[in-house]
């Protein structure tokens, strides 16, 4: 719960460092090896190297085994951890415009605790039913230039006309208290943050199973003029021809969101779990 309330939320005064857990040092299979191979001559042993016999599994005490087998492999069985906690990640999720990447994101950070949601920020207007600093941070022109002049923004871009960047700092903050943090980018903003990042972050691209129904969703979001739903639908085919340059493409199908949310919910439990984790600096 305290974990979902500090990833999902843009205030930090009270988090809390967790620090991955350190690696043990495991024993190499050729180690234990010897180790065994020491045990088998057991009844040819001085009484002095001798460790009490294992006792029968089916009778014994769990406890009892278990302090037969540390004796027998002469240290006791750790509790720490044996593998790291995982590092956290950077997810950048890009798409055409309209094809549901604030949908399949807000459904995301419902079922993901350890997730927050890099609140971008733009100098457009905000559309009824936005909110400062939840979807965007709204600022002015001037405000947003500020930012660029004092090397505040991870990227930033002009998009149909408008200022879009990433505060850096956000991404430091949430990073450092164990969070996963999440990027929603243009195309043209997720080009730029593989040049920054290369493999350390994680590229999911949404696309919608075909031209035809990506226009009807954006035409059912009401939001575009006529004008503006020209340039987004033209930008969109152009837009495809970038999707080789990601680590997944997720389709989000029409009236199949959940399905979209669940892959990429896949996908980031798998990244979790690499051996070699992707270790991202900002
Ligand atoms: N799988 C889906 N089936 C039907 N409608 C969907 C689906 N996914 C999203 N939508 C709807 O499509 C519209 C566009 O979605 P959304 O605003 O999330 O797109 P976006 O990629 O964030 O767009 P933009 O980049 O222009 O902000 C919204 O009205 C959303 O509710």
């Amino acid at each position: 719960m305290l974990r979902r309330f500090l990833c999902n939320t843009t205030t930090l005064e009270t988090l809390i460092r967790h620090r991955p857990k350190p690696l043990l040092n495991p024993k190499s299979p050729i180690q234990i090896h010897a180790k065994i191979q020491s045990l088998r001559p057991f009844s040819q042993m001085s009484d002095s190297r001798r460790s009490p016999p294992i006792p029968a599994v089916d009778r014994a005490e769990k406890s009892e085994l278990l302090r037969a087998l540390e004796s027998s492999l002469g240290s006791a069985f750790g509790s720490e951890p044996l593998w790291p906690n995982p590092s956290p990640l950077i997810i950048v999720v890009s798409g055409p415009s309209g094809v549901g990447k604030d949908a399949l994101i807000k459904k995301l950070r419902e079922m993901r605790e350890d997730l927050h949601f890099v609140v971008t920020a733009t100098s457009r207007a905000m559309r009824s039913g936005e909110v400062h600093g939840k979807d965007y941070f709204f600022v002015s022109k001037e405000e947003f230039l500020g930012m660029v002049e004092r090397e505040e923004l991870l990227e930033y871009a002009l998009v149909y006309g408008d200022y879009k960047g990433i505060p850096k700092q956000q991404i430091r903050d949430y990073m450092a208290s164990g969070c996963d943090v999440v990027l929603r980018v243009d195309i043209q903003g997720a080009q730029t943050l593989r040049r920054i990042f290369g493999k350390s972050a994680v590229f999911i691209f949404v696309a919608a199973e075909s031209e035809v129904k990506l226009v009807e969703r954006l035409i059912g979001r009401k939001t575009e003029s006529r004008e503006a739903l020209l340039v987004r639908v033209a930008t969109a085919r152009e837009e495809m021809k970038h999707v080789r340059n990601f680590d997944y493409v997720v389709v989000n199908a029409e009236g199949k969101l959940d399905n979209a949310v669940k892959l990429v919910n896949s996908i980031l439990d798998a990244e979790k779990a690499k051996v070699r984790p992707r270790n991202v600096v900002v």
